[in-house]
């Protein structure tokens, strides 16, 4: 008996064992937690898709940290609401805060990014932090998807961050520091149905960069992965759908989603702490990313059922 749940002599020592590992890695955990990290005060913090949802938070909560801002996006008067909102709270902040810079361009159109960057880099000489955040969403039956749009969600999610990012990347190398962080997904690590065009943009950035995080370990620029679960913004109304048309829905996920502050202050933590790959979801989503890696077969059948049982708009 003892033999065969024990596996010999040694086995009623492995169960403390395995304890006392646990305990330890989740002591480790809380301590590394725990610490205060790098400061961003003065640091200049480059943001894309600053004029809403999380990029306006991470504007929000990077200046009260300090931070020297660029703040990017298609949208000028959208960007200045931004500048005029953050300098209005200027009096509220505990550290010195700077007025932010803002620079305007399409991350679709990746002919116009060089230039974009160039701007970026005269705003204070150099870059700090480059925070990858804008990015736009689908929804749609692959049956009925435009391969146009597929082309379009990947320019804006994927091509327009790896040109503006090897566009900064020099100037990084140049200064001997930097960081690179990019907004991902869950649906980095997990494809669901109805998503197939948003969830290749983020599996193929979340590849991307982390090789990105091996080639410059010897440069010491680290590489930030985040991966949010649903957060509350405006993420599913502005989603394209398969024919290109705006989704133009507020869905009951997105709608009772994280709020969008307390991921942005789980970016300036991870930031801080220069994190490598940080998943921060709930429960669910979380299972989910081990299922897809330990037990593919349950997880394919699950994502069966549900594409079965969630025929999506505009289908319906
Ligand atoms: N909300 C959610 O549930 C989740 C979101 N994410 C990710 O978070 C990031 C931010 O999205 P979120 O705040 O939710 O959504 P929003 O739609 O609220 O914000 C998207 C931002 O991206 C900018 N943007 C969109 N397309 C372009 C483009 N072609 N060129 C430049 N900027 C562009 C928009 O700026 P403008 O239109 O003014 O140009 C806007 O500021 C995205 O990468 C998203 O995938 C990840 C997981 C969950
Ligand atoms: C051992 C038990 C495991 C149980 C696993 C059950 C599997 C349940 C599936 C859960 C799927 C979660 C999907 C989460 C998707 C998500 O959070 O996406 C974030 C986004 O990027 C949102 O974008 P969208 O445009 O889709 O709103």
């Amino acid at each position: 008996m003892e033999r065969i749940l024990g596996g010999g002599g040694g086995g009623g020592a492995v169960l403390p064992l395995i304890l006392t590992s646990a305990l330890a890695l989740m002591f480790y955990r809380i301590l590394f937690r725990l610490r205060k990290g790098a400061n961003v005060q003065d640091a200049v913090v480059v943001i894309t898709g600053a004029s809403s949802g999380l990029g306006k938070e991470c504007a929000r909560v990077f200046h009260a940290a300090g931070a020297k801002l660029v703040l990017c996006g298609r949208n000028e008067g959208r960007l200045q609401q931004v500048v005029e909102e953050l300098t209005a709270a200027s009096g509220d902040a505990k550290q010195q805060t700077h007025t932010p810079y803002t620079v305007v361009f399409d991350l679709a159109d990746t002919h116009t990014v060089d230039r974009a960057a160039d701007e970026i880099l005269q705003c204070h000489g150099h870059v700090d932090v480059l925070i990858n955040n804008a990015g736009i969403s689908y929804r749609g039956n692959i049956l009925d998807t435009h391969i146009s749009v597929h082309r379009d969600v990947m320019e804006t999610n994927y091509f327009g961050p790896i040109a503006l990012t090897q566009a900064l990347l020099p100037s990084m190398l140049r200064q001997g520091r930097g960081h690179i962080v990019v907004i991902s997904s869950v649906q980095g690590r997990i494809s669901i149905p109805y998503r197939s065009a948003y969830a290749a943009s983020k599996h193929a950035t979340q590849a991307y960069f982390d090789c990105l995080r091996a080639e410059l370990e010897e440069h010491h620029i680290p590489v930030t992965v985040i991966s949010p679960g649903y957060i509350r913004t405006n993420l599913s109304v502005n989603a394209v759908t398969g024919d290109g048309s705006k989704y133009g829905v507020l869905d009951q996920t997105t709608a009772s989603g994280r709020d969008p502050t307390d991921v942005a202050q789980a970016v300036l933590t991870a930031v801080r702490h220069q994190s490598k790959d940080v998943v921060l979801a709930g429960l669910l989503p979380t299972l989910a990313v081990y299922l897809r890696a330990f037990w593919p077969a349950l997880f394919f059948r699950l994502m069966a059922s549900r594409a079965r049982k969630e025929k999506k708009p505009k289908d319906d």
